[in-house]
C-alpha cells in the first residue's frame, strides 16, 4: 500500500483540539502523526477511530525499553492498524531485532523505523552524550545497525537522505521530520530542509508539523507544500 507523502505532526494537548486541526485539512492527501503529547491524554481509542475513518497513521512513540517490552509494544501498535510505528535505534539490535520478529507474527504490519539522530540534536548534542562522532557518521552508523536488525527503514533530516541512500539502499524508507518551508521559522529543529529539496534529495516522507498546525490556513499551506513538491 502507498503510504502519503507528508504526515502532519498532531503536536496538541487532547483529541478535541486535533479535531479541529483535522476537520481543516483536504481529504486524503497527507497521513497524520500522532506522538507522546497527543497519544497521552487522546489514548488508543482515539486512535483506532483515525484509522477507521481512513486516515494513514505514524504511531510516533520512538520506543526505547528491553526487547521483551518494545517487542509488546510495537505488537501493541500493529493492533491499533496504525501504518507506520518507530523505536530508537540506539536502543541497540537486540531489542530492534525483538520488534521486527514481534511484528511478523502480526497481521498488516506497520512500517517499523528506528530513529537515528533527533533533528533537533546537532554536534554538540552528541558531545555532550559522550559521542565523539560526527552527526552524519552516527546516523549511517545507527540507520545501518537498524537496517541489519530487520528495520525497513530510518527516521532522519532529510540532509542525510543521499548518504544513506547510498549506504542502505533505495528501498530503505527515509523518514523525514525538521521539515521547513522556505522562509519558515525553524523552532526548536537544527537539521532542517525545504519540502523541495527533500523530495530531489529523495526522502520518501515528510513529517511536517508547525508550519501546518501553527500557520493561520492550515489547510493552504497544505495546499502549498503539496504544490512545490509536485
Ligand atoms: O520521530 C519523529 O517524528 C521525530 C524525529 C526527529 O528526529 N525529529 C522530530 O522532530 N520528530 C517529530 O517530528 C515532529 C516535528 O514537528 P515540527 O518541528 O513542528 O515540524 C515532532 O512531532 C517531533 O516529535
Amino acid at each position: 500500500m502507498e503510504l502519503p507523502k507528508i504526515y502532519v505532526a498532531l503536536d496538541y494537548q487532547n483529541a478535541s483540539d486535533a479535531d479541529a486541526l483535522i476537520e481543516q485539512l483536504p481529504s486524503g492527501k497527507v497521513g497524520l502523526k500522532v506522538g507522546k503529547e497527543l497519544f497521552t491524554s487522546a489514548g488508543p481509542q482515539w486512535v483506532s477511530s483515525l484509522v477507521e475513518k481512513g486516515f494513514s497513521i505514524f504511531l510516533d512513540l520512538k520506543f526505547h525499553d528491553i526487547p521483551n517490552t518494545v517487542a509488546k509494544a510495537v505488537t501493541a501498535a500493529a493492533k491499533l492498524g496504525v501504518d507506520v510505528v518507530n523505536v530508537h535505534a540506539s536502543g541497540g539490535s537486540r531489542m530492534m531485532k525483538a520488534a521486527a520478529d514481534a511484528l511478523k507474527e502480526t497481521d498488516n504490519p506497520p512500517l517499523l523505523i528506528g530513529v537515528t539522530v533527533l533533528t533537533s540534536m546537532d554536534e554538540s548534542d552528541l558531545k555532550e552524550l559522550g559521542i565523539s562522532k560526527s552527526v552524519n557518521e552516527q546516523v549511517e552508523y545507527l540507520a545501518k545497525l537498524a537496517k541489519s536488525s530487520g528495520l525497513k527503514g530510518v527516521v532522519c533530516s532529510a540532509q542525510e537522505a543521499k548518504m544513506l541512500k547510498a549506504a542502505c539502499g533505495n528501498d530503505f524508507k527515509l523518514m523525514t521530520p525538521g521539515i521547513r518551508p522556505e522562509g519558515s521559522s525553524k523552532d526548536d529543529q537544527r537539521r532542517t530542509m525545504t519540502p523541495a529539496e527533500a523530495v530531489t534529495v529523495g526522502v520518501d516522507y515528510m513529517v511536517i508539523g508547525r508550519p501546518i498546525t501553527q500557520s493561520p490556513d492550515p489547510a493552504q499551506a497544505v495546499e502549498n507544500i503539496l504544490a512545490s513538491i509536485a
